[in-house]
């Protein structure tokens, strides 16, 4: 990348004022009719509302920034700035060079013309010749793939394929700077693939590129740097996993949920263990002990009960065993846990504390891939509980559930809990990508064959998969082989 800044925002503020109801809207225009009129001072009416506020960061040709934030926080205000399709109310802003925009849908097209004259219209507002756009339609036409539908006004269009052809143009105008807000996320699978690919070889070429993204993944896949704004503010302008960072634990907070990060031990963090190295430290801390393994791998222990055990085969050498059967599961270490908050109303099971720990019970974020981690989760049991279920999901930091399960779908019921404080552990692997992953708890009983939810912890804790070269992209690390066969 080079020095040459391509955009540059300063102090920028975009104010709108809003009325609380059409009688408030009236009154300002009256107002504003009068004043005009007798020359005296306009009443202001309504409030103001600062859907930007004194927003300022520079981006370098050739750099890819992201944008994130929730809805409403200001993302297409910012960029319709930026592309100039909006004034702002205070501050400045330049880009140098040819700026092509893929804002709402259809932005920049009249859905009254053809396809064909929005191309012309478009690529001419963009400075092209008639020359220089004739030179181009046919691949822009190729790369749309709308067919006959070139030829018919937008307004039959449906929204995939004004995408299409909205970004087809983009594309073909040799810009400096590519502007786009979350459009591809309206087009058809092949589609955003094709544009995919597309983006990244403009990003080789040099072109500069703003991106708003709700994907936390796309943030990090693509941008060299992420800028997170909530509220109409700039909250963080840097790294993109920190930004996600920051982007993640906010949502959790706002959607009401209350966030509990596992204590972090800098030692432990700051040192993570190359892939596989806890697997040989737990096998070491398994050697001799095998004959007590099962017993020590029950979640929780009454006598007489067979359920919650996880399945250990016994006739493996020591060196073959994997940490997820053999190494025992221990109590944390109560420091690792982080207390909830208790609730005005419990149910008959509610949780105390929850953690993410390594296989030893010490808190810890940072997981390579494939080691082994636990979810525990101190449970308070207030009266006896028969049938009690315990459930656990996998999110996104976007809120998509990547997996979850009972102990109900694990055939893991009809247990009885005493009342009392219960340590219930979730041992897992991380068998997903380089990435951020959320957990969710819940606890409850089984009635009539299903799971009655008492209480559920939406976030319990996170965790950070280092990423792997090579492992490809997305959450499931399907640990890839690939042979290229001869035939004859
Ligand atoms: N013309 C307008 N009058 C009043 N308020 C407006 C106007 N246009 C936008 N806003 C408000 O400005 C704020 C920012 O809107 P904006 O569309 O930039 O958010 P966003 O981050 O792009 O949201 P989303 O992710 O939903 O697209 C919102 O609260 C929105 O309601």
């Amino acid at each position: 990348m080079s020095s040459e800044v391509l955009i540059r925002v300063q102090n920028l503020s975009k104010a709108y004022r809003v009325y609380s109801s059409p009688r408030e809207r009236l009154q300002q225009f009256l107002s504003a009719g009068v004043s005009r009129l007798l020359g005296s001072p306009e009443r202001e009416y309504g409030k103001e509302f600062h859907a930007l506020q004194d927003i300022s960061f520079s981006v370098g040709r050739g750099e890819t920034v992201g944008i994130v934030g929730r809805n409403g926080s200001g993302k297409s205000t910012l960029l319709q700035i930026i592309c100039g399709t909006l004034a702002s109310t205070h501050g400045t802003v330049s880009t140098q060079g040819r700026v092509a925009a893929m804002l709402e849908l259809g932005s920049g097209f009249n859905p009254e013309f053809t396809g064909r004259e929005n191309i012309y219209l478009n690529a001419s507002i963009l400075g092209l010749s008639k020359a220089e756009v004739d030179a181009r339609y046919e691949d822009i036409l190729r790369f749309a793939d709308i067919g006959d539908f070139v030829n018919q006004p937008l307004k039959t269009y449906s929204s995939g394929m004004v995408v299409r052809l909205a970004f087809a143009t983009s594309i073909h105008v040799q810009p400096d700077l590519l502007v786009i807000d979350e459009a591809l996320a309206v087009g058809d699978t092949a589609f955003q693939q094709k544009c995919l690919s597309r983006i990244r070889a403009m990003q080789e070429s040099g072109v500069t590129i703003l991106l708003v993204t709700h994907s936390s993944n796309a943030l990090i896949e693509f941008c060299d740097r992420g800028i997170y704004l909530k509220k109409g503010r700039l909250v963080m302008d840097g790294d993109c996993r920190e930004v996600v960072k920051l982007y993640a634990d906010d949502l959790v907070e706002e959607e009401g949920g209350v966030v509990y990060s596992a204590p972090v031990r800098e030692s432990a963090d700051s040192v993570a263990p190359t892939s596989g190295s806890l697997d040989k430290v737990a096998l070491e801390a398994v050697e001799g002990e095998l004959p007590n393994v099962v017993d020590e791998q029950r979640l929780e222990k009454t006598p007489g009960e067979e359920s919650m055990v996880m399945s250990s085969p016994s006739t493996q050498k020591v060196s073959d065993l994997d940490p997820i059967d053999f190494a025992p599961i221990m109590p944390s270490a109560m420091g690792g846990l982080k207390p909830l908050p208790s609730h005005s109303s419990q149910s008959a099971i509610h949780p105390i504390s929850v953690g993410i720990t390594d296989i030893y019970g010490e808190a810890r974020v940072n997981f390579d891939f494939r080691d082994v981690f636990e979810i525990r989760c101190l449970w308070a049991v207030s009266e006896l509980l028969p049938d009690p279920c315990f459930g656990i999901q996998l999110l996104s930091v976007d809120g998509i559930s990547l997996w979850s399960t009972t102990t109900l779908n694990m055939d893991m019921h009809s247990r009885l809990l005493e009342p009392g404080v219960h340590e219930v552990v979730w041992r897992l692997r991380a068998n997903m990508c380089g990435g951020r992953y959320v957990f969710a708890l819940g606890a409850g009983r089984v009635i009539d064959g299903e799971y009655k939810r008492y209480s559920r912890i939406d976030y319990a804790g996170h965790i950070d998969i280092l990423p792997q070269r090579g492992q490809g992209a997305g959450w499931v690390a399907a640990e890839p082989r690939f042979a290229l066969l001869e035939t004859c």
